[in-house]
């Protein structure tokens, strides 16, 4: 066996793992970084990127379509395999490219599962890395439905890399991934399912908005299968036949699962070194630290901290780890976070939820907007548009928002850094926002 020693190993070369070994190698530490899959992680090969090559196509089908008629002639139509090639632009480099860019900033890198043999000691195939700290960045991955059949059930990676789109795909679970993956399905004009197994989809998300985007997506002709548990998979010839309760049956041709995703921790042998775990992820502190040995430290998806598995929360969790280990007594702390659900309309959403200023009259204001006959939005003729932004009662600082409309995702980034930099709106009335845009209509929810 071959024996290595470094400061710093970091497990896992997705977001989290990466943002650590960079800050911590230039910073003048030896550092050694491992993976088990392939360089670069979830994000950037599984995930956020791929996704929104997929995204930017139904977008451009469906304003063409909402224009249609409006100067525009025809529809455009989407042609899977066209699109999956350009979406492999940007994924098929990423590995080596990502591999190469450790190797030149001397980071070392090793390749296949780590496991823990003692506190500091991990376990690469032959060889063995001891290190004064540990990064454990290792992810999650999907978690499997528990039932008869679930050997025909795919994943988001499988969906993904789809050489063929077929007629008729099912989603099974109500969260980010069912929903975004059921609104590019939609858009290519194929039969498209979303089974869920309670009536309350998108949870982190307000209700009002969720059932509108709900509405809206069926009305596109999304089928929708609320308080429907799946009980059994089958194959019924060249089809796959889901069995619900309450007498609940479909036929189609590919089942993709979205009801979570586990922390990577099965081969890490966390008992080696007395790290604790529960179903979220690893046990930490508020440094990140795991608390029986403060020399390992979990970040990102495999760790069961407050931030969610979003990209710029677990880069933020990196970023303190990395801190950290260079001599800093940081808390984790994070800021209001806005998330995306990549659908048509977006659904976003910043801060306060509506339920929490709802509990707390007394000290928010809920302003509610139905923009959807504003300019913005008429001038690309979408069918709704949503706003609600919450104010602390006494400063008039913003302290949430939520947002259903094309133009979400740029409208919660607005709001993040008003929130960041304690603005109120009407604050907004001096700053000049080139027009006609949708961050000149900010000025308008005074
Ligand atoms: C389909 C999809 C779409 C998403 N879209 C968005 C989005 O639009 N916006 C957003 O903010 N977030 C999105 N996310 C979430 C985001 O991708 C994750 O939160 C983020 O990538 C997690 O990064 P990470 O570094 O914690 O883990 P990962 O990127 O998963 O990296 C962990 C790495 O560790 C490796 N590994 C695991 N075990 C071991 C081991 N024992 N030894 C060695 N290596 C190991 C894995 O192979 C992996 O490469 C999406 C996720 C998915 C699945
Ligand atoms: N736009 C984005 O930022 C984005 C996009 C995709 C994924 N992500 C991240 O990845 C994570 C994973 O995505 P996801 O969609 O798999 O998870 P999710 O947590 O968003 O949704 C999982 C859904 O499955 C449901 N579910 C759980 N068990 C079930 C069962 N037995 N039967 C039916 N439904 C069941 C849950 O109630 C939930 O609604 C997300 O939480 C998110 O943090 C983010």
């Amino acid at each position: 066996m071959a024996k290595f020693t470094y400061d710093v190993v970091i497990i896992g070369s997705g977001a989290s793992g990466t943002t650590v070994a960079f800050e911590a190698q230039a910073a003048g530490l030896k550092v050694a970084i491992v993976e088990e899959r392939s360089w670069g992680g979830t994000c950037v090969l599984r995930g956020c990127d791929p996704k929104k090559v997929l995204v930017g196509a139904a977008e451009a089908r469906n304003l063409s379509t909402r224009l249609r008629g409006k100067g525009i002639k025809q529809a455009a139509t989407i042609s899977w395999t066209d699109l999956m090639a350009f979406k492999e632009t940007f994924v098929e480099d990423v590995p080596e490219s990502r591999l190469e860019s450790f190797q030149n900033a001397g980071i070392e890198t090793f390749f296949g599962p780590a496991s823990f043999q003692d506190v500091n000691t991990l376990q690469v195939g032959d060889d063995l890395l001891t290190a004064k700290k540990i990064v454990i960045a290792t992810g999650a991955t999907p978690s499997t439905l528990q039932v008869e059949g679930q050997e025909y059930i795919q994943t988001s990676d499988d969906f993904l890399s789809l050489e063929k789109l077929p007629d008729s795909v099912v989603f099974i679970g109500g969260g980010y991934i069912s929903f975004e993956f059921a609104s590019i399905v939609q858009a290519t004009g194929r039969e498209v399912h979303v089974i869920h197994h309670n009536s309350t989809p998108l949870k982190k998300f307000d209700p009002d908005f969720v059932a509108a985007l709900v509405s809206s997506m069926k009305e596109e002709g999304v089928h929708f299968h609320f308080d429907t548990d799946i009980t059994k998979i089958e194959k019924n010839g060249e089809k796959l036949h889901l069995q619900g309760k309450n007498g609940f049956s479909l036929n189609t041709d590919l089942i993709i699962g979205a009801t979570g995703r586990k922390p990577n921790i099965d081969h890490l042998s966390l008992e080696k070194a007395s790290i604790d775990y529960t179903k979220k992820g690893i046990v930490v502190n508020e440094k990140l630290q795991t608390p029986n040995n403060p020399h390992i430290y979990a970040c990102g998806d495999v760790a069961d901290t407050k931030g969610s598995p979003l990209t710029p929360v677990v880069s933020l969790e990196a970023a303190l780890v990395a801190k950290n280990i260079l001599g800093g007594d940081e808390k984790v702390d994070y800021p209001a976070i806005p998330s995306v659900v990549f659908t048509s309309p977006k659904l976003a959403s910043i801060g306060i939820s509506i339920e929490e200023a709802k509990a707390a009259p007394e000290k928010y204001q809920i302003k509610q907007h139905d923009t959807t006959n504003w300019y913005t939005y008429k001038r690309t003729n979408e069918s709704i548009a949503l706003a609600k932004i919450i104010e602390d009662r006494k400063t008039g600082q913003i302290k949430g928002a939520h947002f259903l409309s094309e133009e979400a995702d740029y409208m919660i980034n607005y709001i993040a850094l008003l929130i960041k930099a304690n603005l109120t709106l009407a604050d907004l009335q001096s700053v000049i926002f080139a027009y006609p845009s949708p961050a000149s209509d900010l000025t308008a929810f005074n």
